[in-house]
This record gives structure tokens, sequence and C-alpha cells, in this order.
């Protein structure tokens, strides 16, 4: 596991030279274009710098025959061309742009446009003549030898400028030639030389600087396998020949080839490449698993659902790439100003040396320097990367955390969010529900037969609620049959409709049974009155049934709520659930909304988000993207949560977040207001320098090797401003990391307790030790589990469309305590539900985890004395180092001992440090 981004291995290389070019067959299948077929190549062009070079790549590209697409990404100094390689090869097409001296190469897929990293000989020469030459207060004749540095760094800005001006275009080859010559008229041969050297050694570390920026990108996807093993027949075949529904094997420390689903084995999987989230998730069969994650300890065979270019991973290739192309607002503001800017410049130096000559006055070199300043201090180089950089290093780090944000745009307005918008089943709550209680209504029907024929109707529903139904048959071994069903209707925010047997059949909430006009009104029982959301069967008009579901929170979501507010951002929840279900959310968050609004249609929701936008400003939608596609488009940045999540949710959104890991919200509004922060110091430094630079030309002497300097340095600070949102840190980041840790990892857990039907977290928090859980009541106000920011009494809007009404509810204290720190949340409500996810998660937040300064499980150092609660051991299968040491199982505790923190600090250690070496990982730094 350790190096997976280092290592490349030439398969992995030829698969993604032969995958991405599949994938980005545009030609319908190669057909349509003339026969043609297209393909994408990726070239490094270090010689491009600014916005000029942008227009004379493409000017030098477009005129050659079979080529296509040209797009360049300034950031990365890379080209990217459609082309025909029948027509244009790849070599035809580096000639082209080589002969301009762009020094460009064909990348090869998994490298990162490497450049060298030693200064070219023309630098090196330049620089040794440079300095011997001021020796020359020793031998006056040395004075030449600053000649001569010019001449040896001059020839690649020569090419570059020649082929700039050839075709009309400034760029800074052009500018800084002007000024050497400028300054060779003048006799100045020092300061001829000086400009050379800083010119081109600034653009050389400039551009090791960006490629340190870039190489993130071709690692960040995982390198996906060239071949794959076909189970049946045991075949190895390209990953390019595997069909959707093919069964392929996949061994412990191998790469997934393509998505899919498990059919056999069980193994846990690394999905840090796709979630950013560096837990392994356990797989057994019925897991979705996805190409380029690596399965770490296990046989698994898997059942194709995508073809290999149609995998996640492919398609987030491809929506990473748009991205860097794609130009934020600024930028575009920056290019179209750097358009008129550049001409304007030579116009006005023109007039500083042509209108004091005109006049006759005296000291016309000063004019003449000044000129030749000013030209030189033009250059809108730093300008025009402080955007895109920035933006670049921006979407990377989003990237790496599992989040893919689709543009500049994206990223900008992430950073002016004022208000967030929750979807609730699937986003707020885990979207798995539980059937609580399901009940006939009359004695004409059998519950069998209702029960067969709403699974049957159900199993075509892909909502959540539908999964719980059908399973609830299961279990009382009724197999649904969606073959019978017809004229399978769906009514988004009500229900489903289907026929079956004769019978017409509706399924859905309140609102499904006005429609199927089933006027009866029923005796709630008194465990429906608990639960949460209800539902009802309407067969032929009559009400036959009806049954209550609930669902529990996500682990994260209220602390990502709270974080929100902290950023002064309002945080509401939109949910067609009804309100009850909203409150019981609401109160499981420990009040931490700000407004409730149930009950809502789709087109509800739109309306509810521009009021949002009305009332606050920007306002951000996250939603598991069922129906929630109207309102995330309609948001100023629509989120939709996780791979699984639907596919047109990832295309209709702004941006997804891989892991449902809510408490990346907040972390991708900082990166955005980081993102506006970083763009903003740019572009004044940038501004700032030049005005110092010429304001001291005018006001004292005009220094032609400082302006350079200032030009060429802040370009280069411009790039290193940008590469520090690349930090894997926040100021102070460490505890919240190390919180975050513990809570993916405990949800992680207590997931895995769900899915394998053993109440072992529940157990765990139930045989908690009094040391410890005396311990928890201590860490209550801790930062993992805060005290609510606002008391329970705080009240909420809840708003009920349906009736028009408005309610002012106080959430039950209790509920609220219980909800964040509460020790397994005895008599909250929820703690008697039948879920053991529900007890685990929220024994997961403060009891599993212990909160507290540094006592996350994950981040401890002192694992008995704090971080070992039942969380890190009894659960079972996380480690205590929660990242690496994870997928050998637990033996942590001495022996009798309830937890770690009943065993011996040695004990902890030994454990500790013996599942590292075990799964061949190293403890990681920050957590040792
Ligand atoms: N397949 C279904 N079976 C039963 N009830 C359904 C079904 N689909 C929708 N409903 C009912 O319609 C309501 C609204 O559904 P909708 O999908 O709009 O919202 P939701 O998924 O419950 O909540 P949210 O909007 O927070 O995601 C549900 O709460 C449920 O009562
Ligand atoms: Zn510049």
């Amino acid at each position: 596991m350790a190096g997976k981004d280092e290592v490349l291995d030439a398969e992995g290389l030829e698969a993604r030279l032969l995958l991405l070019p599949a994938a980005a067959d545009c030609g319908g299948g190669g057909g349509s274009g003339g026969g043609r077929k297209w393909k994408k190549t990726y070239l490094d062009v270090l010689g491009v710098c600014c916005s000029a070079e942008v227009t004379l790549v493409e000017r030098l590209l477009a005129p050659i025959d079979g080529v296509r697409v040209v797009s360049v990404v300034v950031a990365s100094r890379t080209v990217v061309v459609e082309h025909d390689p029948a027509a244009a090869s790849e070599s035809v097409i580096v000639k082209a742009l080589n002969k301009a001296g762009l020094e460009a190469s064909v990348r090869a897929y998994g490298s990162s446009g490497v450049v060298s990293r030693w200064p070219s000989p023309y630098i090196v020469a330049s620089g040794v003549l440079l300095l011997a030459s001021f020796f020359k207060w020793l031998f006056p004749p040395l004075q030449c030898l600053a000649f001569a540095a010019a001449c040896a760094g001059a020839p690649p800005m020569l090419r570059r400028g020649f082929a700039a001006a050839s075709r009309l275009s400034l760029d800074i080859n052009v500018l800084m030639l002007i000024a050497v010559a400028g300054a060779l008229t003048l006799g100045d041969y020092t300061e001829a030389g000086a400009i050379v050297f800083l010119f081109t050694a600034a653009e050389w570390l400039e551009t090791l600087a960006c490629t340190k920026a870039s190489a993130g990108m071709s690692s960040l996807m995982g390198i996906l396998p060239a071949k794959a093993v076909l189970v049946t027949t045991g075949e190895v075949v390209s990953v390019r020949d595997v069909r959707v529904g093919d069964v392929v094997a996949v061994r412990a420390g191998e790469v997934v080839p393509v998505d899919g689903v498990v059919v056999d084995g069980q193994s846990e999987v690394d999905e840090r490449s796709l979630t950013g989230e560096s837990f392994p998730v356990p797989k057994q069969p019925h897991s979705e698993v996805w190409a380029g994650t690596l399965n770490m300890d296990g046989y698994i065979a898997v059942r194709t659902t995508a073809l290999a270019e149609n995998s996640t991973v492919a398609k987030v290739e491809r929506l990473v790439e748009a991205a860097q192309n794609s130009r934020s607002k600024t930028q575009r503001l920056i290019d179209s100003c750097a358009k008129y800017y550049m001409p304007a410049v030579v116009v006005v130096a023109a007039g500083v040396v042509l209108i004091p000559a005109l006049l006759g006055a005296d000291g016309l070199e000063k004019w003449w320097k000044l000129a030749l300043v000013l030209l030189v201090s033009a250059c809108p180089c730093a300008m025009v990367l402080s955007t895109p950089v920035a933006t670049f290093c921006a979407m990377l780090r989003a990237a790496r955390m599992g989040i893919f944000i689709k543009g500049g745009d994206v990223l900008e307005s992430l950073g002016e969010i004022r208000a967030v918008a929750f979807d609730k089943t699937g986003t707020i709550t885990r979207g798995e529900f539980s059937i609580d209680s399901f009940h006939l209504v009359g004695d004409k029907i059998e519950i069998s037969h209702l029960l067969y024929w709403v699974a049957s109707i159900e199993s075509k529903s892909s909502h959540p609620m539908a999964a719980a139904l059908v399973e609830y048959a299961q279990s009382k071994s009724i197999q649904p049959n969606p073959e019978n069903v017809g004229d399978f209707r769906i009514y988004p925010g009500e229900g489903i409709y289907g026929e079956i047997h004769g019978k017409h059949i509706y399924i859905g909430n309140r609102r499904t049974r006005a429609r199927a006009s089933s006027p009866q009104t029923i005796q709630e029982k008194g465990d429906m009155i608990k639960a949460v959301s209800i539902g009802y069967v309407i067969c032929d008009s009559e009400l036959a049934g009806v049954f209550s579901l609930s669902d529990d929170c996500r682990t994260g979501a209220a602390e990502a709520i709270r974080e929100l507010g902290s950023l002064g951002i309002k945080s509401v929840m939109l949910t067609g659930d009804s309100t009850a279900a909203a409150m019981h959310a609401q109160a499981q968050l420990g009040g931490v909304l700000e407004e409730l609004h149930s009950e809502l249609l789709p087109e509800d929701k739109v309306r509810r988000v521009d009021g949002l936008k009305a009332r606050f400003g920007p306002t951000m939608m996250v939603g598991d993207g069922m129906n929630d596609a109207a309102a995330l488009a309609a948001a100023d940045v629509g989120v939709s949560m996780g791979i699984s999540g639907s596919a047109s949710a990832m295309e209709t959104s702004h941006a997804t977040l891989m892991s449902s890991d809510v408490l990346r919200v907040p972390e991708a509004v900082r990166l955005g207001r980081r993102a506006r922060r970083t763009i903003a110091i740019n572009v004044a430094a940038s501004v700032a320098v030049k005005a110092a630079v010429l304001t001291l030309a005018a006001a004292w002497r005009p220094v032609l090797w400082a302006a350079v300097l200032a030009d060429v340095g802040t370009c280069l600070l411009v790039v290193l401003n940008s590469m520090t949102l690349l930090r894997e840190k926040w100021k102070g980041g460490k505890k919240d990391d190390a919180c975050r840790a513990t809570a993916t990892s405990l949800a992680m857990r207590s997931q895995l307790a769900a899915d394998a039907g053993a109440p072992n977290a529940a157990a765990a928090s139930a045989a908690r030790s009094p040391a410890a859980a005396g311990r928890e009541q201590q860490t209550n106000g801790c930062h993992c589990c805060p005290k609510p920011s606002k008391s329970p009494q705080h009240s909420v809007v809840i708003d009920i469309p349906a009736g028009g009404e408005r309610q002012e509810e106080r959430p039950a204290a209790a509920a609220v305590v219980a909800n964040c720190c509460g020790g397994g949340g005895e008599g909250t409500g929820y703690g008697a539900s039948k879920n053991p996810a529900a007890v685990a998660v929220v024994a997961s937040c403060c009891s599993g985890g212990g909160g507290g300064e540094g006592t996350g499980c994950a981040a401890s150092n002192k694992p008995a004395a704090s971080g070992a609660s039942q969380g890190c051991c009894s659960a079972g299968e996380g480690g205590i180092n929660g990242r690496r040491c994870t997928s050998v199982k637990p033996a942590c505790c001495d022996k009798g001992a309830a937890d770690v923190s009943d065993s011996s600090p040695e004990t902890a250690k030994d454990c500790r440090n013996a599942r590292c070496r075990a799964s061949g990982g190293r403890e990681d730094d920050d957590l040792r």
C-alpha cells in the first residue's frame, strides 16, 4: 500500500495510455467524423507561461490537418490535443510546437509532466559567465563576460520570442528581448546579462514548482491495471475487452480493474484514490467496488457493472480535466484585460521615449531606460497566473480529499456560501431505513398477500424506503416478483403506484392517500406515534396497511453543521419526508439546524433554495440526488453525495462528495474561502510589486534588472503561494483531522456492525467499564462533541407546506443531550431503535471515540491513557492507529480487560505496532 502514489509499474502506465484514449474516443466509436479515430494526447509544454502563449499554441496547431481540439492548461503547462493519429501523429504535433521553442514532449500517462530537476546548460552557462563578470573590478576586460552571459542564455528566449513575434503575438519573451536589446544599446552589458540569467532561471524554477503541483493530478486516481482475469475461463484479458456482466477475479494487493459488485469472497478495499478516506472498507457479496481502488487483504470476484471507459474513475478523470480547462470569472476578467493591456503598454512605453525626444529633452538615456522598465514591468505573467494556478491547486487538494469540484467558478462560489440546505434522507441520515412496524388495516386482505404486493411494487423503486420494505417482506419469507407489476408509476415526493393481480396499489405518504382517495382515518398505534416516517398502502382506494420506518443520522452530520455555523453559515433541512421525521433528525442532531422544511415536493425544494438565496445570499444545496436534481441545479453550488449516488446527480451537481462524509462540506467551504484569499493575495502582490518598481523607476532611477527580478520573482511567488493550498493540514487542523479520523473510522465500524447484523458495537457500549464511562462524562464538552451550540430550548421554525401553517417546536432536551454525548442513547426514543448502527453511532460520537483533546482513537499517542475506549477495540475491525493498521484484526486488550483502557499501556502500544508491521504499513507520523 505504501507508496501507491509513487510506484508506477509499466503495466499501470500502459493502462493509462490505453484507457484514456478509449474513454476519449468521441467519434461514436470512431465511426463518425469522416471515419476518423480521434485520440487525446497530453503534452508537457514547458514554454507555456502566459496567456500569450495560449494563442500561440492554438495558432501553431490549429492549421495542422487532423487536429480537432486544442486546449491549454497554463497552470500545469499542459496542452491537450484531440487529433487523428493517422493524419497528425504525436511527433508532428510535438515538432510543430518545438519549432517555436516551446519545449514540448508527450506525457506518458502516470508520469506527471516531469521536468528535469537541473537547469538547462543555457542557464548554467549564463549564470557562470555573469558571476565571472562581477570580477571586472579586478580585471576590467572581464566585463565582456557579461555580454557573453547574455548571449549564452538567450537562445531559448530568441527561439520562443521569434515564434511569437512572427505570429504577431507579444509575449514575455519578446518583452524581455526588447529589454536586453535596450540594455545592450546603452552599453550596459551587466544589465543585459542579468536580465537573461534572472529570466531564464526564474522560468525554470517556476516550471519546477508548477510541475510539483500538477504531479498530484496523475497520481490522484491511482493506477488502473491493464489486464483483468476472467473467473469463468481464467483467461487474462485487456480491461477494454471486459464486458458488462463478466466476472473478474481480484486478488489481495491488486487494483480493482472495473466497477462492479462483489459476487464472491470477502476483503477490505482501500478507496482512498476515489473518496479520500484513508480507512479500508469491508466488502462482501453484494458490496459495490470501484475501479482504481485497492483490494487489500482477500480474494474477491467482481461482476462488472460498467465498461472500463465508463467507470467512475474514468468519469471523474474527465470531470477533472474539464474543470482544469474551465475558466473562472476572475480568470476570464484577467485574461480579457491582458489582451488589451499589452499593446497599450507598448504604446505608452513608446510615448515615454518619443515625447521627450521630440521635445528635445536632456538625459534621453533615463527616458529610454524608463521605457524599458515599463515594458518589462508590463508583463502580466504573475497577474495571469494568479488565478489558474491557485484554482488548480485548490481543485487538486479537493480531489485528494474526495471532493470533485467541476470548475474554477464553483470553487469561487464555494467561498461565498452563506447558507446550506441539506436534504434529509441519504444526506443527513444514512438513507438506510428499517421498518419498525407494519400493520394491516381492516381484515379483507391477508398480511402475506399485502406484503407480497408491496414488496413486488417496491422492487421497482430506488427510493431508500423501497429497499427497507423489500427486505422486510423477505425477512417474512415473502419473495417479491416485480415482473407481475404493471403500470408502475412514481409520484415524486409522494410515493409509488403499481398494478398487481388486478389490484391498484398506492404506497407512499399522506399525499398519496389523498391521491388514492382513501378518506378513512386510522387509529395510530402507540409505536407509530413514536416512529418517524409513516407510510400507507392503499389498495383499490381503501387503506390496507400502515407502516412506520426510521433512519439514523450520519456520524459527523451534527459536527459538520456546527462547523458551518462557526463559519457564519446557516444550515437548513429540506425534506420530502414528514415533519415528525424532520424533527426526529433535528433532535438527533442536537437542534443544530436553523430551519426545517418538511413534506416538500421536488419543486418546493427549488422554491426554498431560491428563498434562501434571497434571504441569506449564495446558497449551497447538498443532496443525494434522488429527486434533488432540480434543487441542486438551482443552488449556487449543488453538491451531490457519494459515488454510489445516481449518475445524473453527479452530472447535474456542481460538486460531488465521493465519500458520504458530510464533514467534507465545511471543508469544501473552507477550501473555497482559502482559494479566494490566495487569489486575492496573488493579484494584490503582483499589482503592488509592479507599482513599486514603476514608482521607484519614475521617482529615482530606472533599474532594469530590478524590474526583471520583480517580474519573474512575483511569478514565482504567485506559484509558491498557490501551492500552499496543496498543504494537507489546515492551520491548527491537526485536532480536526484526528477527530475526523475517529468519526469516520467509527462510523465505518458501526456500519460494519450493522452490515454483519451483529450488535457488537452496541454490546461494546453496554459492556463499557465504569472507568471509561466516567471519562466520557468528563469529556462531554470535547471538540468532537461540543455541547450543543444552542440551548436545547432554541426554537426552530417548522415549516409544513401541506397545511400551510407554522408551528413552534422545542426539541426534547433529553434527546438533544443524548444525541451528542449520551452514553448509548438510553431513553431517548432512538436508543430503542432496532438498528444496531443507531446505538453504535451514538456511542461512537463520544463514548466510542473518547473525544476530547487528542483522545480520538485514531490520534492517540497514549492509547491506554486516553485514546482507547471501546470504539477502538471491542467494536472490532478498526485499529488504534486508524490509518494503516486497520486490516489486521485487533487483539489489543489484555486478557480479561474490557477494552484497551483497561489494558496496560505496553499491551496497547505493542498491539498497535504489531498491527502496523503486519499490515505492511508504517505508523503515521502525525499519529505516532
Ligand atoms: N418508493 C416509496 N415507497 C414508499 N414511500 C415513498 C416512496 N417514495 C417516496 N415515498 C414517500 O414520499 C416521501 C417523500 O419522498 P422524497 O423522495 O421526496 O423525500 P425523502 O427521500 O423522504 O426525503 P428527502 O427529501 O430528505 O430526501 C417519502 O418520505 C415517503 O413517505
Ligand atoms: Zn512575467
